[in-house]
């Protein structure tokens, strides 16, 4: 029985977790878990899976929950959040909370020697180095749930890193896969929202729309695969089928395929090196899908995924504050305040802005972020 905390489990991912916790009951149990705003989904979900500690975003919040489950351990805020992770019954923290509050609770779970399941890819990529030596320090196992990390790490098993050429990360596209630049003035936040492969929170689904999702991948897979950013390289690959490749020095691909269903990358990291059978989804049927479409990427197109590769190049505080100016944007842009190409205009003149503190520690970072978030929302 693997006992799991759950950090964001009123969001997509956190949802789809849930999904396979309730599918393999003789499997996993719900210990901890934390939610942010959303208390009427945390109240069933407490009902439901009875966690000994919840964390929700906001005291009042917390102080209701705590007159209703009586033999719940109900916490809130940061501590709260941080509480949630390391909560002593729980072997592993999966990591579904959205933006860079996820980078403390990460690293506290670290130190106190859970597996870590990371769906945040804000954490590896403010905050990369301090991550991946703090899991090297712990002796601890940090198991991608990114459909394309995942993918990759399935690729990689029983292989050797010296034999990697490159890693393949593929891209929808997002929303305006086919659009010009041109043709993005004045685009909606409801088309924007409209991701064509997968269904998931809003940020990321903007996210995906300007490429910056593939960004914060491209500096994720650094990290978690100990490659050289010219070794990580983006093709636009309009199906979502193959989640993502690795190519060796003989020229071997290895590709991992299946249909878009996060419920795999989940499953596959709670249970690896094993498998179970996935009990929903679809089977991927490629003689009734008939062909697959692959195409460059464009960064003059696509200048969200260039800032990326600019940002994990310059290193230092440099991807935090790509990733603060983004995560600012997006929420302005979420709530009608900016418009979409605004958004990568924000985080060009962010990283302008900023002077880069190399190899930072993690208050650092933090106050990078903070500063960022500031600057951002000062311009706008
Ligand atoms: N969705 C997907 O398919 C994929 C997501 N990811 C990554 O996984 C992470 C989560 O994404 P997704 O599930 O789509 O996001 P959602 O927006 O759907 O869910 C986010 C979760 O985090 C909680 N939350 C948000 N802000 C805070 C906060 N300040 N304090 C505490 N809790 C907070 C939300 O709580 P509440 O709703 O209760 O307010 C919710 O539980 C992101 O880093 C994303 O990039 C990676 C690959 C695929
Ligand atoms: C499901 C998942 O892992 C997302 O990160 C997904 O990859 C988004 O798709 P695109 O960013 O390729 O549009
Ligand atoms: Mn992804």
């Amino acid at each position: 029985m693997k006992r799991i905390s759950l950090l964001g489990a009123t969001g997509s991912i956190g949802i789809q977790t849930l999904e396979v916790i309730r599918e393999h009951p003789e499997e996993f149990e719900l210990v901890s878990m934390s939610a942010g705003r959303n208390i009427v989904l945390c109240r069933k979900i407490i009902h439901e899976f009875q966690p000994e500690l919840v964390s929700v975003q906001e005291k009042e919040d917390a102080d209701r929950l705590k007159s209703e489950f009586s033999s719940v351990k109900i916490v809130y805020g940061l501590q709260g959040l941080e509480a949630a992770a390391v909560f002593d019954k729980a072997d592993v923290l999966v990591n579904a909370v959205l933006g860079s509050v996820g980078l403390k609770p990460t690293l506290e779970a670290i130190r106190s020697g859970k597996t870590i399941a990371i769906a945040n890819k804000e954490t590896l990529v403010t905050a990369g180095h301090i991550v991946m030596e703090e899991a090297i320090r712990n002796n601890v196992t940090i198991l991608p749930v990114d459909s394309e990390h995942s993918a990759i790490f399935q690729a990689l098993q029983g292989e050797k890193e010296k034999n990697i050429e490159r890693i393949i990360l593929t891209a929808s596209g997002g929303s305006f896969r086919d659009r010009t630049r041109e043709e993005l003035h004045g685009v909606t936040k409801s088309a924007a929202l409209n991701h064509p492969n997968w269904s998931m929170g809003a940020k990321i689904t903007i996210d995906s729309a300007t490429m910056m999702n593939k960004g914060l991948e491209v500096i994720e897979a650094h990290w978690l695969f100990s490659l050289p950013y010219d070794a990580i390289s983006v093709l636009l690959h309009q199906e979502s089928i193959i989640h993502s490749m690795v190519e060796f020095h003989d020229t071997s691909i290895i590709a991992q395929l299946g249909t878009p269903n996060m419920k795999v990358p989940i499953q596959y990291a709670l249970t690896y090196p094993d498998r179970l059978p996935l009990l929903s989804g679809k089977r991927l049927n490629l003689s009734e899908i008939g062909s697959l479409h692959f195409k460059d990427m464009d960064l003059n197109r696509f200048r969200c995924l260039k800032f990326a590769y600019d940002a994990g190049r310059a290193g230092g505080t440099m991807p935090a504050v790509m990733n603060a100016a983004n995560e600012a944007a997006v929420a302005a842009f979420l709530q009608d305040r900016i418009s979409f190409l605004q958004i990568e205009d924000l985080i060009e003149k962010a990283m302008e802005h900023h002077i880069i503190i190399g190899t930072p520690d993690l208050e650092t970072i933090q106050e990078a972020d903070r500063e960022t978030r500031n600057y951002v929302n000062s311009v706008i």
